[in-house]
């Protein structure tokens, strides 16, 4: 592999490596009894029954050990292993030093490639990243591997080293267990064509302040590299023409835990599959009061994509998406995966919220607000609730206005109560790390969950009386609506009447 790989000249110098290099202990052994074999089978004529999807390393994102796959030779999850990336070339970008393209073309959910360093200690991180802040080193390559380790790219590393930050990736950084070892590889989050850059979202925790400006030109940008961390967002920066890009005081470490501030619960979880899930039942099993919306995206454009996919007149709504999983799968299939998600998601509650309060050097205590910022500006909080706030005026009728604003009300409120409780939860989770113990209590990852479930459900909710208005509208022709203002629905056979 290594010698397919040839680096353009210019590049700042540093090692060339395919695996993580580590520092200051041995990686592990695995000893048999803690090898993890799944139950694939290998059919000739069904290649993904070598370790495909279905397979239950891969569903906990644990790489099968050579000599105990039941697949043998065919086994497809030895990816890191084997170093299987996708194709990829280095090239250098206006303002943000060198990049990353794909130079074929990428699915989305590829393994792209891993990110390699050193495996440093905590402490060897911090050492590092004041030393490197010394030498004014104004690239930051260090990322955090869980709470107790760290890979540094900087001297040494994969081409995963040059991807650059953007607020709107085309890619993510996952964690997967390989022979006993954490390992961070970074994938494709949508499909990705031949010359596009790869990106991710750094989402590293900020104490410092404003360090390096971010010029990634998404339209939902944060400004900065680290923006959307809690510390960060208090001060509501705003950068100044003729402001430096870099303040080269504080060299930061940031974190591929997760690419969203807090976990996420897989998309194609649906409500009912948490009422067999033991001490969850109470919250979760609710049944969704207006239609029960399934598969669609979660996040806060949650609005725009039900414009996509509410065709009215024609077949595909998602009110009837509801009856089918997107997954295709059976209903025990999903449970099972359910599981693994679930606990998923718990273990990513504590190396996020573990890794977020880690403090580097001399960035890590907050300063004053006139030695961090160079100059501010207020700005409007409101960003993410904006995306929804006009909705309820789209509606002719009061009831469905009345109705849709209630559903945004209750939107709001889980969203803040998700913040309070993250506030909450966190010295817990601190103590735990402390501690050294690996789970964090039942009660903490239970509240946590719950607020989680809370909120999906609210947006849910929210999106599913939007649906319904919008079906309702529909349904009439769309007569009663206001003129040049009521939603208009493309593809209707019967034209809203204006
Ligand atoms: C992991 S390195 C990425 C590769 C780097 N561009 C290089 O030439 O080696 C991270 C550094 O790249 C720069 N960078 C990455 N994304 C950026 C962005 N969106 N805007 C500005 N600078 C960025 C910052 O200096 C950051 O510390």
């Amino acid at each position: 592999m290594e010698h397919l790989v040839k680096l353009p000249e210019g590049l700042p110098s540093f090692s060339h490596i395919y695996h993580n290099d580590f520092v200051g202990r041995k990686p592990k052994k695995m000893k048999d009894d803690d090898v993890a074999i799944c139950f694939c089978k290998y059919d000739p004529n069904n290649p993904e029954s070598a370790c495909g999807e279905g397979c239950l390393n891969v569903m906990t994102s644990t790489e099968c050990t050579p000599g105990h796959c039941p697949c043998q030779d065919h086994c497809k999850n030895q990816r890191f292993q084997n170093c299987e990336y996708a194709k990829t070339k280095l090239f250098q970008t206006e303002g943000r030093g060198w990049g990353l393209l794909a130079d074929e073309d990428i699915k989305a959910g590829q393994f792209i490639i891993e990110y390699c360093g050193e495996v440093i200690s905590l402490e060897e991180a911090k050492h590092r990243s004041q030393s490197y802040e010394a030498q004014g080193l104004k690239d930051a390559y260090i990322i955090s591997l869980n709470s107790n380790y760290f890979i540094d790219a900087t001297k040494k590393g994969s081409l995963a080293r040059f991807i650059n930050h953007s607020c709107l990736p085309n890619c993510e950084t996952r964690k997967w267990t390989v022979l006993g070892e954490t390992r961070v590889g970074i994938f494709a989050k949508v499909d990705i064509s031949s010359g596009t850059e790869l990106s991710y979202n750094y989402n590293f925790e900020w104490y410092g302040g404003a360090t390096v400006r971010c010029l990634c030109g998404a339209a939902n940008c944060c400004l900065f590299l680290g923006a959307k961390s809690p510390g960060f967002q208090a001060y509501n920066h705003v950068w100044e023409e003729g402001d430096d890009r870099y303040r080269v005081e504080e060299v930061p470490l940031y974190d591929s835990a997760e690419d969203e501030p807090f976990p996420r619960i897989p998309e194609t979880i649906s409500p009912f599959k948490f009422e067999s899930l033991d001490g969850l039942e109470a919250d979760y099993s609710q049944k969704l009061e207006v239609g029960d919306v399934f598969g669609q995206e979660l996040d806060s454009s949650n609005t725009v994509k039900l414009h996509n996919s509410v065709q009215v007149g024609g077949t595909t709504t998602n009110t009837e998406k509801a009856e089918v999983l997107e997954s295709g799968k059976s209903k025990e299939e999903d449970m099972q995966q359910a599981f693994y998600q679930t606990s998923a998601v718990l273990s990513g509650l504590r190396s996020n919220t573990a890794s977020q309060n880690f403090n580097v050097g001399s960035g890590s205590s907050p300063k004053k607000r006139s030695q961090r910022l160079p100059k501010q500006k207020k700005r409007s909080t409101g960003g993410k609730q904006s995306n929804t706030k006009n909705i309820a005026a789209l509606f002719p009728s009061k009831e469905a206005q009345e109705e849709v604003r209630k559903y945004e009300e209750m939107k709001n409120q889980a969203a803040a109560n998700l913040k309070s409780v993250y506030d909450e939860i966190r010295p817990a989770i601190e103590k735990h790390e402390r501690d050294g113990q690996d789970n964090v209590p039942p009660s903490v990852g239970t509240k946590w969950v719950g607020a989680h479930c809370a909120k999906y459900k609210a947006d849910l909710n929210f999106s599913a009386s939007v649906i319904k208005n919008f079906l309702d509208i529909a349904q009439k022709g769309g007569s009663g609506s206001k003129a040049g203002t009521g939603p208009k629905a493309s593809g209707s056979g019967d034209p809203p009447k204006e």
